[in-house]
């Protein structure tokens, strides 16, 4: 499989190439050349298979080039053997209609992990193939961070660097970032910043020679294809034990970086049947307005009681764009340096029909989000996160499905992991699950840096220096 940027000028890359050059080079984002496709009869046959199975037949085109057959369905193996639900992503029923997917079983309580698990194996494999090193620099506004330390923590061949914006994640979120003692990993609490902040610096020092080109800068963030690519199997899990493929199947996703509803995107293009996909926002709706109306244009960042989700502007949509407007990296590049610049664009008649097929959006203030957390639990005794009450929100406010129609939503984070906003709307606080041990014991490792690309660079310039000689 091949992949190309979005902005038309990046080289063409394998798997490994991808996965191991996170951004590209001019500035886009890789996808694959073309959609692999199963037919109907092809996704009946994995019905009922177990999760890492099922994981690695749905990646095997993804991968061809790059990985054999064996080797990924062993790194599938180890990565979901640490969940801790036999089913890895198990669903659970509300009412008649409407579903969660629990994507919150692994090791720090999040979705991310689904990805992130076998991310960290991906990269291990890959570097010692060519024997080279990897300085990780990431962005979160809580989840990503620690998912990826703890699926790269320790790990030979990798450092990482983590910039979450100082103040706006929780505090088990923080936690578990900044509690992780490896020698390999360094915590960056950014100054006066949104998580929009640090993603643009991230994305700079991609494009930094003086940094990529010494440091060889990777993607852990959703840039990075192979996450989204690992997202997309639980489209297929959760459809096929609702009757797909002979039945169809909507899914609402909260969401922010747009990484996690792409999958979806990803799963319908590869020939699963689904309805609709439903993207749910916060008040910081840009990706809303973009689908309803096709104004994307970035305000500032509001910070709210879902902070994973607190972000403007969202990098996969670019992946979007680029599939629904024609596929033309020219014309992309030009439409999203005037983004750049402007923090405004219009979406092309193209890019809104072509989307407008499958996605439609809705968008919860903090009274939507506290009411769909009431009706999971007096309805159906579910206690669920802040993010997942607004998937929750917009599935049920979504129009126009038939019922006989699942509607899915992603579970995307645990309720531990946001007591004060559940106890806020509940009156009662979740428990954090006894895998998380003493995480509110253990000392916690941070550096605090001022909101400047400089600053960032120089820091990670000067620790990664040891354990990545320049090339
Ligand atoms: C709990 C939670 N829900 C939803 C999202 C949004 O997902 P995405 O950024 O893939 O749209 C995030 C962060 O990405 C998250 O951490
Ligand atoms: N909500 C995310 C933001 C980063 O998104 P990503 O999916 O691109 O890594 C987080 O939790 O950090």
């Amino acid at each position: 499989m091949q992949y190309v940027s979005t902005r038309g000028t990046a080289p063409v890359l394998d798997f490994e190439g991808v996965t191991l050059a996170g951004l590209a080079s001019d500035g886009g984002l890789y996808l694959p050349q073309e959609w692999p496709r199963f037919s109907e009869s092809e996704i009946a046959a994995m019905a009922g298979l177990p999760y890492a199975e099922l994981a690695a037949r749905i990646m095997t085109p993804f991968v061809a080039g790059s990985l054999s057959p064996d080797e990924l369905q062993d790194l599938c193996d180890r990565a979901y053997g640490r969940f801790s639900h036999d089913a890895v992503t198990p669903l659970v029923q509300l009412d008649q209609q409407h579903w969660l997917l629990e994507l919150f079983h692994g090791p720090t309580l999040a979705f991310k992990d689904v990805a992130l698990q076998l991310l960290g194996r991906l990269f291990e494999t890959f570097l010692k193939r060519s024997d080279d090193h990897l300085t990780i620099v990431g962005a979160t506004s809580g989840d990503t961070g620690s998912a990826a330390i703890d699926a790269v923590a320790g790990r030979e061949r990798i450092d990482i660097f983590m910039l979450h914006p100082k103040g706006r994640v929780s505090d088990v979120q923080r936690r578990q970032m900044t509690t992780m003692r490896a020698p390999n990993v360094h915590n960056i609490a950014v100054e006066d910043a949104s998580f929009d902040d640090a993603q643009a610096m991230v994305k700079r020092m991609f494009r930094d020679p003086a940094m990529n080109t010494r440091f060889h800068i990777g993607a852990v963030n959703s840039i990075n294809w192979a996450r989204l690519m690992a997202q997309v199997v639980y489209y297929f899990a959760a459809a096929m034990q609702l009757g797909a493929p002979q039945r169809k199947v909507a899914f609402s996703v909260p969401t922010g970086n747009f990484g996690d509803v792409f999958a979806g995107y990803v799963a319908a293009k590869m020939g699963l049947p689904v309805e609709r996909l439903i993207v749910a926002t916060n008040v910081n709706d840009i990706l809303h307005r973009a689908l309803a109306n096709g104004d994307y244009s970035a305000g500032d960042v509001t910070p709210t009681a879902s902070p994973s989700m607190d972000i403007q502007v969202s990098s996969n949509f670019e992946r979007l764009l680029f599939d629904c407007g024609g596929r033309d990296g020219t014309a992309l590049a030009r439409q999203m340096d005037g983004f750049e610049l402007e923090r405004a664009m219009r979406l092309t008649d193209a890019q809104r029909t072509g989307a407008s097929g499958l996605l439609t959006s809705a968008r919860a203030d903090a009274d939507a989000m506290s009411g769909a957390m009431r009706w999971a639990h007096d309805r159906a005794g579910q206690v669920i996160d802040p993010h997942t009450a607004i998937g929750l929100h917009a599935a049920r406010a979504a129009e126009g499905i038939a019922p006989d129609i699942p509607v899915v939503t992603l579970a995307t984070a645990h309720p531990a992991k946001f007591r004060d906003a559940v106890e806020r709307a509940l009156g009662t606080r979740p428990s954090l699950p006894a895998r998380m041990g003493d995480l509110f014991g253990r000392e916690e490792f941070c550096t605090d840096l001022p909101g400047e690309y400089d600053a960032v660079a120089a820091f990670v310039a000067d620790r990664a220096t040891a354990a990545s000689p320049a090339t």
